[in-house]
């Protein structure tokens, strides 16, 4: 009897605290997700280099410039997560993440504009407002820059603005999210 007993209290005393956690974190992300709006702002191949890249196409001001510049025109209650990679994949994953985590999507997908279905159908399964930004006027540029498989997808286009796309982008998603300035 003790034997059988013994082990079951055990196991009940293990589970309790991660289910209290688990309990916690969810009504805190509710309380949370209630107050903030997050904008994902995503950057794709090569917009690491921006700012030593090509400065007479794409300037001379980097992605932490743009961060700066996003987060300044942010009311109350609305943040900026601004992330950058190279890798497709790694960038489908943070669409992805979205879909729980962020409340619009501002996205310069860089080469993968012009390439990318596998991203654009990512796009087509966030919910909320999708803004494209392109630095440089990629119409003005080489034709295979024309097409943009995102354009489909996307609330907005902003292309040849340099950097202040990427705030006017986020002024825009404000509008659409409903957050005043
Ligand atoms: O990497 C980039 C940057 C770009 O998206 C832009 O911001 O102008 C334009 C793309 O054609 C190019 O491949």
């Amino acid at each position: 009897m003790l034997s059988t007993r013994a082990p079951h209290r055990t196991a009940t005393r293990r589970l309790q605290p991660a289910v209290r956690r688990g309990y916690d974190s969810r009504t805190e992300q509710r309380a949370v997700k209630a107050h903030m709006q997050t904008i994902l702002i995503l950057n794709g191949p090569n917009l690491n280099l921006l700012g030593r890249r090509e400065p007479e196409i794409y300037g001379h001001e980097t992605l932490a410039d743009v961060e700066a510049r996003c987060r300044a025109v942010c009311p109350a209650g609305v943040s900026i997560d601004l992330r950058q990679s190279n890798h497709e994949g790694v960038l489908i994953d943070w669409i992805h993440e979205a879909r729980e985590s962020a409340t619009a999507i501002v996205i310069n997908p860089g080469a993968f504009t012009h390439t990318s279905i596998a991203i654009l159908d990512a796009l087509n399964a966030f919910e909320g407002p999708v803004i494209e930004v392109h630095v440089s006027n990629v119409h003005r540029r080489e034709a295979f820059r024309h097409h943009s498989y995102v354009s489909g997808r996307a609330d907005g286009v902003i292309a040849g603005f340099g950097i202040e796309g990427y705030e006017a982008a986020t002024r825009r998603i404000c509008t659409l999210i409903g957050a005043g300035h």
